[in-house]
């Protein structure tokens, strides 16, 4: 096995992640860090908890600390929660360095920003969207000299999903120099590598992990298959059974839905389970506070939307339960890779209807691994079943009291606004496609209706002749 020294990198730097904890390289580390220090472009494959962060911020401090200067390193990352664990391995490890960072992420004051961009940092650390509105709005610094571009969670960063970064991702490709050296890691690179290829220009040095399955050995994977009504009182039930059951837990619980998410943490309130919501309509600040309670283990339950499911790093995660069955394989496979990591155990429980069996079938096949049943005492499910039942109802008429769904119509506004729409127009150009749909929906169903009708005049006709035949011929043979 190597060692970090002998992959290259200065007693200094492999001194200081001994002290993290990080001392022989991962296999994604050892396959990297070396063509990374020789210059090459490097695009990281590997699974879920393996290293790939240290993987590039290993590499990059150490050219720093050959050449320092500010903007030495620029790292985008699709989450903000993201931002700042890569913020804080660069701050650990590049501390002897006196390394400046600075964190430029939606949701924050962008004045401040401002200013800590024109202190010329080593390295910036950013989502997309924010940094682009930087670009685009401010001249008090620039990206033209940098020598290293990251890009984590590459083929997020590249997907035109729910959060499209793609018009951001084209301003920052134009501020930054043709000539710097370009990173890419995600545990799911294979869907967009094409496209990652075309950023990363000069051959790219290409290392995937080659084991078949391609989720971790520690991770046991199971399935729950539970009629929808009943899966709330499935997954209290679950937690009980943790909280009874084991001294030091903690869950992570995703969901689909901001909204969902929101009523699942005001109903295990309502059953005195320690936990926190995680989702994009939470302010910045709200955000940031939920995830360190359930980070200091305060909070055991962190229930999130799929903002939470890319990259969080926190050890102490044991069980993972999906509450709906992700609609994509690869959003199973970061999900679940929150638990298990760096060689710890973990479990991840799916919670199936009858609806989502064939979306666990394409996971099984993505993850070339069969998920078991989990089996529990229905009995026990059903003893509370009512009573679960009730809380949601709760929940959801208070939440319908407050503002939540106008929250997010003001949101979707702001958003269109940002993207340089016009949310009035776009409203009013909505209602009259509406109207065209509608229209021509009307016209589908007479449209099949005349024909209906045609059809079964036909047959009342034909109907009719053959019964006219039957009659002359019943005529012909009496007389
Ligand atoms: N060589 C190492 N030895 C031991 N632990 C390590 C080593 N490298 C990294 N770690 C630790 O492993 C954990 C997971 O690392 P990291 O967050 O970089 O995983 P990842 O591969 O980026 O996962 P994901 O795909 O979920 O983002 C971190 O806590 C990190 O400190």
């Amino acid at each position: 096995m190597s060692s970090f020294r002998g992959l290259g990198l200065a007693a200094w730097l492999t001194e200081q992640a001994q002290q993290l904890g990080i001392g022989r390289p991962t296999p994604v580390q050892a396959a990297c860090i070396p063509p990374i220090l020789q210059g090459r472009d490097c695009m990281g494959c590997a699974k879920t908890g393996s290293g790939k962060t240290a993987a590039f911020v290993l590499p990059v401090l150490q050219k720093l600390s050959e050449d320092p200067y500010g903007i030495f390193c620029l790292v985008l990352t699709p989450t903000r929660e993201l931002a700042y664990q890569i913020a804080e391995q660069f701050r650990v490890l590049g501390k002897p360095l006196g390394l400046k960072d600075c964190i430029i992420i939606g949701g924050m004051d962008m004045v401040a920003q401002a200013l800590e961009l024109s202190r010329k940092p080593h390295v910036v650390i950013a989502t997309p969207g924010r940094l682009s509105d930087h670009l685009r709005s401010s001249s008090t610094f620039s990206l033209r000299k940098i020598k290293f571009l990251v890009l984590d969670e590459a083929d997020r960063l590249l997907e035109q999903g729910c959060t499209d970064f793609t018009k951001d991702l084209e301003v920052i490709l134009g501020a930054v120099p043709a000539t710097r050296q370009t990173l890419l890691f995600s545990a799911t690179l294979t869907d967009t590598l094409n496209e990652l290829k075309s950023l990363a220009m000069n051959k790219p040095f290409f290392w995937e992990s080659q084991a078949e399955v391609r989720t971790v050995d520690e991770l046991v994977q199971r399935y729950l298959l539970v009629p929808e009504k009943v899966k709330d009182a499935y997954l209290v039930h679950l937690i009980q059974t943790f909280q009874d059951e084991h001294e030091d837990w903690s869950i992570i619980i995703f969901t689909s839905t901001c909204k969902n998410c929101q009523i699942l943490n005001m109903m295990l309130k309502k059953f005195n389970f320690p936990s926190v919501a995680l989702h994009s309509m939470m302010k910045q600040k709200q955000r940031f506070a939920a995830l360190a309670k359930f980070k200091s283990s305060i909070f055991k339950i962190l229930i999130a939307t799929d903002v939470a499911a890319r990259g969080l790093d926190i050890p102490t995660v044991q069980v993972v339960i999906n509450h709906n069955t992700p609609g994509l394989p690869k959003i199973y496979l970061h999900r679940v890779g929150r638990t298990a990591r760096a060689g710890r155990h973990g479990l991840a429980i799916t919670l199936v209807t009858q609806y989502d069996i064939h979306l666990v079938h394409a996971i099984e096949e993505q993850i070339k691994t069969k998920l078991q049943e989990f089996l529990v005492e229905e009995r026990a499910v059903l003893g509370i079943l009512t009573q679960v039942n009730v809380a949601r109802r709760e929940c959801e008429i208070k939440l319908e009291a407050t503002d939540f769904d106008e929250k997010k119509e003001i949101n979707k506004r702001k958003q269109m606004i940002l993207e340089g729409k016009d949310p009035d127009l776009e409203a009013k150009r909505k209602a009259e496609l509406a109207k065209i749909k509608k229209k021509n929906k009307q016209f589908r169903e007479r449209v099949q209706q005349t024909l209906q009708e045609k059809k079964q005049l036909q047959l009342k006709r034909k109907l009719q002749k053959k019964a006219r035949r039957q009659q002359r011929r019943a005529a012909k043979e009496e007389k």
